[in-house]
């Protein structure tokens, strides 16, 4: 049977990676009973992606993560191939997940899912011949034979004996999967850890990072002791790490400039930051991810001009082939093999980093830090998720 899903189209790349643990443990749950495929959702038309000289649509998970790794967890296939197996672009059964109307009622929180009228704008439109269409991320053809809404509040694991006994649907897609949350396997468990260590950026894009690891920031894997084992057999302690000679920050900017005012500084505030941090640890290079435009980037180097400031800029052809996707990738693998990071309160993209050093192994004291707002000088720093080995 197939499991196929899709997010919140308002969601960012980072936050679908986090739902993405959830489902893959829901199926990694479903097969310990029945087979259950996972098929990925193609990457596509994210608010962020801005680059306008490139197509970010109909991207399979190949281009960002090594599907090898993926299947040591669960079996998982692209939708292109799910489209080829079944030999017709149908799904049985289309699944619309939705909060209760009604909020938590009598104040406390329980597990539960009931099929409810609709909610929410959910863009399936019933054809003349009674077939559900949707976008199906830009495979027009595609169709849903049944389609409902549910109301659910509920950790995922609620949905495996729904899936297992309450329908016989060969292929269901779970629309809005973010509603099912981790509850009992959070990013405290190793249940979490399992899913997050299987995935694995391609090899290409870590393969791009690290020869501008070696080129710019003389750093490579031996040396900082960051060597990538097959997965399933790494096992780091905090410490082992060392990384390369170089400091990385994630500078969030653009819309966190107006949504979080107190968790952003100036672009000067965040040089100071940076400047404290490179004397206290006797550095001398910068690598700066970050989605700032061209200009801040520039003002950013100029108030640090002793030091070497440097940022992976693509040229428009590896733009083309890596998307926009793959370049946030490539920034986060430096980021996770610098010495020192420093990330944004609050960012998604900064928590991605942080997994990605817990499983590198190094000392979290190098790992967990952020930049304060200006004038703030001491914010509360972001939390220690602890990696955990089942
Ligand atoms: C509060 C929430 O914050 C969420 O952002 P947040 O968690 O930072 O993280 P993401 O959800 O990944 O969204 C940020 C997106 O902006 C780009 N981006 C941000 N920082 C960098 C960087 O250092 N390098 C590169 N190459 N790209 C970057 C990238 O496309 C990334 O997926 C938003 O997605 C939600 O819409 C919402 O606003």
């Amino acid at each position: 049977r197939y499991l196929i899903y899709d997010v919140n189209p308002g969601e960012g790349f980072n936050l679908r990676r986090d739902v993405y643990l959830r489902v893959a443990n829901l199926v990694k749950f479903l097969n310990e009973e029945q087979p259950w495929v996972l098929v990925l959702p193609p990457w596509g038309h994210l608010y962020h992606w801005q680059s306008r000289t490139i197509s970010n649509s109909q991207i399979p998970w190949a281009k960002f993560f090594d599907l090898a790794s993926l299947r040591k967890l669960i079996p998982v296939m692209e939708f292109t191939d799910y489209l080829k197996v079944t030999g017709k672009p149908e799904v049985e059964s289309a699944i619309y997940l939705q909060r209760y109307k009604e909020g938590w009622s009598g104040g406390h929180w329980e597990e539960k899912m009931h099929e409810r009228e609709c909610l929410d704008k959910h863009g399936f439109v019933q054809d003349d011949d009674g077939l559900w269409r949707w976008w199906f991320w830009g495979y027009k053809d595609a169709y849903a034979i049944d389609f409902k809404c549910m109301s659910v509040q509920a950790q995922y694991t609620f949905l495996k004996p729904y899936l297992l006994h309450n329908t016989t649907a060969r292929s269901v897609l779970l629309l809005r999967a973010e509603h099912l949350i981790h509850g009992s396997y959070s990013e405290w468990s190793p249940v979490w850890w399992t899913a997050r260590r299987s995935m694995v950026f391609s090899q290409k894009l870590r393969d791009v990072a690290d020869q501008f690891r070696e080129a710019e920031l003389n750093s490579d894997d031996v040396k900082d002791n960051t060597v990538l084992e097959d997965w399933p057999e790494m096992k780091r302690i905090h410490g082992d790490a060392i990384g390369g000679p170089y400091m990385a920050v994630h500078l969030r900017r653009k819309d966190f400039l107006s949504s979080h005012t107190k968790d952003v500084p100036s672009l000067a505030g965040a040089a100071k930051q940076i400047r404290e941090k490179l004397k206290e640890f006797d550095l001398n290079a910068v690598y700066v991810a970050t989605d700032a435009p061209k200009e801040e980037f520039l003002e950013l180097q100029s108030h640090l001009s002793e030091f070497k400031v440097v940022k992976f800029e693509p040229t428009q052809e590896q733009l083309d082939d890596y998307k926009d996707g793959g370049v946030a990738i490539i920034d986060q693998w430096i980021c996770a093999h610098a010495r020192f990071f420093m990330g944004t309160g609050v960012s998604t993209f900064t928590f991605r980093i942080h997994e990605e050093r817990e499983i590198l192994g190094f000392d979290q004291k190098m790992t967990f830090n952020r930049f304060c707002g200006d004038n703030i000088a001491e914010c509360e720093q972001p939390t220690k998720w602890s990696i955990k080995y089942e």
